[in-house]
């Protein structure tokens, strides 16, 4: 057996199109979006990821305003630069680029965010209607992992979910959305303290590693005929490496690879987020 890719830059080229009617629509009725992105410091990661957002954005018809700080930057001055898109009317909704260096205090910072132009969904206010099951942003990589399975008809309701990591912006918040009565997916949020995890992945119709460790799932740890997500992100010799083995698409049904998976699907979520917010507001 050889897994069907859920193909995430194909699709995501799909939603963008679809982004790009729903942007002229708007500019129609005279209402304007734009896209805030504040990154801070000079990784090289970060940066492809944030000159992509923008590209995107050209790409939808987005105004884009980019804020840029050196990595010395204070922490007064990455709050400045989210006080001034909080106040810039052509900012419909903005993100501020994670992680940050090193002795920013990234919450801190988050929560310095107007709640209303809180693109990412990881404001405290969203992550709390997150909770509480109530509508608001999402966080962008849980929302593109939803969607490209809802695509690629992988059953979610019902299902056995085993995510691989419990950071905010990927597995603790993708278990929050995956056990909404809309979804209704049994979720395992394993981490490093899991004591094992092959027994946690052996189980599972899905499983989604974001642990940022090299192929820590090989193929004896998957179900086969499961669906395999990889948004695992590690660098091996200057290479992007995922945390999934190639050996896994022997076995698994779907793979989402990485890169080409779930990445384009998060950028497209963002634009999703401004776009679905400028709507919201214009009606
Ligand atoms: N404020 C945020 N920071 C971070 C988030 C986030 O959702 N909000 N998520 C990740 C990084 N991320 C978004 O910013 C992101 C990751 C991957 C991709 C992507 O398109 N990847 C490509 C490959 C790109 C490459 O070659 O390096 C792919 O997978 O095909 C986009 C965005 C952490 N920070």
């Amino acid at each position: 057996m050889t897994a069907q890719i859920l193909d995430g830059k194909a699709t995501a080229a799909e939603i963008r199109s679809d982004l790009k009617t729903r942007v002229e629509a708007l500019r129609d009725r005279g209402v304007s979006v734009g896209l805030g992105t504040v990154l801070v410091g000079d990784d090289p990661g970060s940066n492809a990821y944030v000159t992509m957002k923008h590209r995107d954005c050209a790409e939808v018809g987005i105004q884009s305003i980019r804020r840029d700080l050196p990595a010395t930057a204070t922490q007064d001055e990455v709050e400045r630069a989210v006080a001034e898109l909080n106040a810039d009317p052509a900012c419909t909704g903005y993100i501020v680029q994670l992680p940050l260096p090193k002795g920013l205090d990234e919450q801190r910072v988050l929560e310095r965010i107007d709640p209303a132009k809180d693109a990412d969904g990881l404001h405290p206010m969203s992550l709390g209607r997150l909770v509480l099951m109530q509508p608001g942003p999402l966080p962008c990589t849980p929302k593109g992992i939803v969607d490209l399975l809802r695509r690629f008809d992988v059953p979610i309701k019902g299902a056995e979910v085993t995510v691989v990591g419990r950071g905010i912006t990927v597995g603790r918040a993708l278990g929050l959305l995956l056990t909404r009565r809309s979804e209704n997916a049994t979720v395992t949020l394993c981490h490093t303290a899991t004591r094992d995890l092959a027994a946690h992945t052996r189980q599972a119709d899905i499983v989604v590693a974001a642990a940022g460790v090299p192929d820590l799932i090989t193929a004896d740890m998957v179900k086969p005929g499961a669906a395999v997500l990889d948004v695992g992100v590690s660098r091996v010799d200057g290479k992007l490496a995922g945390d999934v083995a190639a050996d896994v698409r022997e076995v698994a049904g779907w793979v989402a690879p990485n890169p080409g998976g779930v990445g384009p699907m998060t950028r497209a979520m963002l634009l999703a987020n401004v776009v679905e917010a400028a709507e919201a507001a214009a009606r």
